[in-house]
């Protein structure tokens, strides 16, 4: 049966911190707003676009901004791919589970247009049977659902497939779907989001935890 491997986007198979830091803070600048460190911005990634502005304009003392979402979303979709690239080492871990048989999907809180426009200029597209973002469907992680649809898009089963991200929502959706996870050392997270998942210190380490954990 196919295996299929969920891999989360932002802090798992790309370094995108720096573009989101430069187009959140154009958008902190054009509201006469002190800009964030890189550090900062860090802490703010890993439930979606409409969150993590919640919290730049939290730490500013200020509430929600609606037209913060499509000033943001504009600038980040045209910009997106500017200094983001895969991690090293990933490129690699790709080509071999993909000569492995694996089956790839990414599963993000990312809006889907967004992700997809990363992935394009990137030249990722073609590798993934599937890419669910945080509005493709009803739910987001951590709830299970959006990896399980995901799943269910890339034509994978539960039983054969593994989740793999940076953040303890991958961590809690791909669990709660049914599915082992395996943590990405390498990412946003902080270590304790892991909760005893096993840790991949880096991309290369990845294959052989995947295989563990289906053997499991
Ligand atoms: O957009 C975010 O906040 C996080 O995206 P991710 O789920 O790909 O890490
Ligand atoms: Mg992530």
């Amino acid at each position: 049966m196919q295996r299929t491997v969920i891999f989360d986007l932002d802090g798992t198979l790309v370094d995108s911190r720096p573009d989101i830091h430069a187009a959140l803070n154009r958008l902190m600048a054009a509201r006469h707003l002190a800009p964030f460190t890189l550090e900062e911005v860090t802490r703010f990634i890993g439930d979606g676009v409409p969150v993590l502005l919640q919290r730049a304009f939290a730490a500013r003392g200020l509430p929600a901004d609606p037209t913060a979402l499509p000033a943001f979303l504009a600038d980040y979709e045209a910009n997106a791919a500017v200094h983001t690239r895969l991690f090293e080492g990933m490129e690699a871990v790709l080509d071999g589970l993909a000569a492995e048989g694996w089956a790839m999907a990414v599963c993000t809180n990312k809006p889907e247009k967004a992700a997809r426009l990363l992935l394009a200029a990137l030249g990722l597209e073609g590798r993934f049977a599937a890419l669910g973002g945080g509005d493709s469907f009803p739910v987001r992680k951590p709830d299970p659902a959006h990896v399980l649809a995901t799943l269910k898009a890339a034509g994978g089963a539960p039983e054969m497939a593994v989740m793999v991200g940076d953040h303890h929502n991958d961590i809690a959706a791909g669990r709660a779907a049914g599915l082992p996870a395996v943590y990405c050392g390498w990412g946003y997270g902080l270590p304790e989001m892991a909760d005893g998942a096993p840790v991949a210190a880096t991309p290369g380490a990845l294959p052989a935890l995947l295989r563990q954990a289906l053997a499991a």
